[in-house]
C-alpha cells in the first residue's frame, strides 16, 4: 500500500497526528528499500523471536531480547539518516568530516549489533547447549 504513495512534495509542518503517522510509516518503508542491512536485521529478528517462542523464554529474557532488537533497528535507522544528510550536504563529493560522520554512525550500528549478539548468547546458550551435547 505504501509503495503507491505519491510524493506530494510537502515542506510545511504536519497538520495532524495521521499526517505525522503517515510520514513515519513512509520512513520505515524507505529505510527498508534503501538499506540492505535493515532487511537483514529484520530477518534475523524474526528468526530470533521465533526461537524465543520455541524455547518459551521468561519475561526478563524477552525484555532483554526486545531491547537488543530495538537498539539495532534504531541505530540502523539513525545510521541511514546520517548517510542521507551527508549525501545531501556533500552531493557525493569526498569530505573528511563526511567520512567521519558516516563511519561513526556505522560504529553505532556495530556496537548495537555486538550488544545484541552478547544478549543472544546469554539467553540462548543455556537452551541450545543441551541440544548440542
Ligand atoms: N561524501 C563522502 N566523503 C567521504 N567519505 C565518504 C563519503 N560518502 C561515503 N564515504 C565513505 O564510504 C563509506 C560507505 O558509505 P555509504 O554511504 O555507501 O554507506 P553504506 O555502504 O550504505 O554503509 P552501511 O553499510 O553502514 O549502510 C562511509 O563509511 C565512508 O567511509
Amino acid at each position: 500500500m505504501l509503495m503507491g504513495l505519491k510524493d506530494k512534495r510537502q515542506v510545511e509542518k504536519n497538520h495532524n497526528f495521521w499526517q505525522s503517522l503517515h510520514h513515519a510509516l513512509t520512513g520505515i518503508y524507505q529505510v527498508f528499500i534503501e538499506e540492505r542491512n535493515m532487511r537483514f536485521h529484520f530477518g534475523t529478528s524474526i528468526l530470533v523471536l521465533g526461537l524465543g517462542f520455541l524455547f518459551k523464554l521468561h519475561r526478563f529474557e524477552w525484555l532483554w531480547l526486545l531491547l537488543a532488537i530495538f537498539l539495532v533497528m534504531l541505530s540502523e535507522l539513525v545510521n541511514t539518516v546520517v548517510e542521507n544528510l551527508v549525501d545531501l550536504l556533500t552531493q557525493h563529493h569526498y569530505e573528511l568530516a563526511a567520512k567521519n560522520a558516516k563511519d561513526m554512525a556505522a560504529t553505532a550500528v556495530l556496537l548495537a549489533a555486538c550488544f545484541a549478539i552478547i544478549i543472544g548468547i546469554i539467553i540462548f546458550m543455556p537452551h541450545l547447549w543441551p541440544l548440542i551435547n
